[in-house]
């Protein structure tokens, strides 16, 4: 026991010596969160020389898109259909991201993006060849064909603007004279479509309500929202990324991206620390100067990043704590969160199913609407997908991964008796399979393992505010231009991740750790961006 005793006391020491070691050094920026904007953010600024060090709460890095093992699985914390993978052109950040930092991760093509099942015996799959989903949906909506023709094909233009020219900050001015002399059509053509929504571009096209309802659940599927609400800068990449690099999965889970970068940054003299609760942004003369730690330790640096969303950082609901004392928010936060709200979370279910239940040709994703006008209700879209029909080594042998989810808010939720709670959960469950059973027959018997996640669960361990899935806007807005970059009112101090322009996504948030980056490698002054001929 005595020996225990002096064992633990040595145990303690030593740690308390490496956080003081470690709290000796000097870091250029603090950043708060490994999710991925947290990440590409830190990579980032390594690889332009900055010594940065990552504090995580949770114990392993990625956030929204990290991954967890359970009985021999590895199941994805989010959903598995990754943009921003492709080889040619500036849109493909994550492979960028990762190359910049000497990382690569080996993917797997997913030659279908997506099949959905929707009322009216409407099935469309979206095929990666863009002639291919074109030709299809015209086949279904043969008096709307130019309309589709039309609509697409906007969105194609407004990628190509976008794909023509490196992605760094909008906030910076050189950037923006230098990309402006550059490619200024390009410029223009993104500056035109920044404060429009794809709702209203599709209107413009076509008249077929179904196949308005069509482009409803494009969106919402990825955005949360209705076309009408959804940015066409955004659309425009969704609806042009998957049939140009593709929709691509990363071998072994998709919390290989964060790991990787994590490694990158590791190796260039950057450091990652886990269980590292922040829970304090401390600011001097109205500055950002370091942060404060649950267990009291206090690091100090000249830039703080929080990767934290907006409404955790700032405490912008009145009921929670922000990491900015509250007489010290910024009036623009509050501004900011009176226009945008929390999207609902998801009650998500991981399960290991037996391997002959999946037909060898079935595809990765699908989405499943039963009635319209259910479309933005609790449990009114079900979410599917299967990434071991992409990378069986995911699996134990004989064994898929089902990954099915579905709106809920966090109302729900709340206020639940732990019994009440579980039976909630039960009661779910049973929706989420009945419902999958419809594409995936005698689902039930043939289940190995399951996880079972709530909006609790994922404000818990993803420290998401509501564990919302992102912002979307209260009312209709003008496309992106309402969003928050990232900047904010206080010096020194930065936010990333998607409660920053353009919001949600892996490869939105990769942006916006670029974009920040970019930022604070100007003040820094360690910027070598020059443009290619
Ligand atoms: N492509 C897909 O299929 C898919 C699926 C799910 C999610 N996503 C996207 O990923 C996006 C999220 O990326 P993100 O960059 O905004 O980050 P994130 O929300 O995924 O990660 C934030 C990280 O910060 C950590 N954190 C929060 N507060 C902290 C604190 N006080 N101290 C220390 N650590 C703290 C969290 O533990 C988490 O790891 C989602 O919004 C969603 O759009 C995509
Ligand atoms: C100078 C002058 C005149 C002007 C200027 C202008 C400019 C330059 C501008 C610019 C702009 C920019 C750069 C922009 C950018 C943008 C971006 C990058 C964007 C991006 C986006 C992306 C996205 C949105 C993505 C998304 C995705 C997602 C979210 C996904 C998801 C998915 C899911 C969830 C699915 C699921 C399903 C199943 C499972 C079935």
């Amino acid at each position: 026991m005595h020996l225990l005793k002096m064992i633990n006391y040595l145990l303690r020491l030593i740690k308390m010596k490496s956080k003081m070691k470690l709290n000796k050094e000097n870091f250029d920026a603090i950043i708060v969160g490994s999710g991925i904007g947290g990440l590409v953010t830190a990579s980032q600024l390594a690889a332009k020389g900055a010594k940065v060090l990552v504090l995580e709460k949770y114990i392993i890095p990625g956030g929204s898109g990290g991954s967890f093992k359970r009985n021999g699985y590895t199941f994805d914390v989010g959903a598995s259909m990754i943009f921003g993978f492709g080889e040619k052109g500036y849109t493909n950040l994550l492979t960028r991201a990762l190359k910049d930092v000497n990382e690569k991760c080996e993917t797997i093509p997913d030659p279908v993006q997506l099949e959905y099942h929707l009322p009216n015996k409407l099935s469309i799959s979206v095929d990666k060849s863009y002639q291919k989903f074109i030709s299809t949906l015209s086949a279904r909506f043969p008096h709307e064909k130019e309309g589709i023709n039309k609509f697409y094909g906007t969105c194609k233009k407004v990628f190509n603007c976008l794909d023509s020219i490196p992605l760094l900050s909008i906030e910076d001015p050189s950037y923006l004279f230098k990309v402006f002399f550059k490619a200024p059509l390009s410029c223009l053509g993104l500056a035109r479509w920044l404060p429009i929504n794809a709702g209203d571009v599709a209107r413009k096209f076509i008249k077929d309500p179904e196949l308005l309802k069509f482009i409803d659940i494009e969106c919402f599927c990825w955005s949360v929202m209705p076309a009408l609400k959804t940015p066409m800068i955004n659309a425009g990449m969704v609806f042009t990324d998957r049939h140009a690099g593709g929709i691509n999965y990363p071998k072994g889970g998709v919390g290989k991206i964060a790991e990787k970068l994590v490694s990158g940054l590791e190796r260039l003299g950057s450091k990652i620390r886990y269980r590292a609760n922040v829970t304090e942004i401390l600011l001097k003369d109205g500055k950002a100067v370091g942060v404060k730690l649950l267990n009291g330790e206090e690091i100090y640096t000249n830039i703080v990043v929080s990767n934290s969303t907006r409404w955790d950082t700032f405490g912008l609901d009145n009921l929670k704590k922000g990491l900015i004392k509250s007489d010290q928010v910024p009036k623009s936060e509050n501004k900011w969160s009176e226009t945008y709200k929390p999207s609902p979370s998801f009650v998500s279910i991981h399960l290991g199913v037996t391997k002959d239940l999946i037909n060898k040709d079935f595809n990765c994703h699908h989405i499943i609407v039963e009635n319209w006008d259910e479309l933005e209700n609790e449990k009114g879209v079900i979410f599917i997908s299967i990434p071991t029909i992409l990378d069986p080594s995911l699996a134990p042998e004989g064994k898929h991964i089902i990954h099915a989810f579905t709106p809920s808010s966090i109302e729900e939720w709340e206020d639940l008796s732990r019994e009440d709670y579980l039976k909630k959960k039960q009661v779910y469950y049973s929706f989420l399979i009945e419902k999958i059973s419809k594409i995936i027959p005698n689902l039930d018997q043939n289940i190995d393992h399951k996880e079972i996640g709530t909006p609790r669960t994922h404000r818990k361990f993803l420290g998401r505010f509501q564990g919302s899935y992102g912002p979307i806007p209260n009312k209709k807005l003008l496309g992106l231009l309402p969003m928050p970059f990232n900047t904010t009112k206080i010096k020194n101090l930065y936010c990333v991740g998607d409660s920053c322009f353009p919001g949600q996504g892996l490869n939105a948030v990769a942006f916006s750790g670029y974009a920040c980056a970019h930022k604070i490698g100007s003040k820094l002054n360690i910027n070598s961006f020059n443009l290619p001929d």
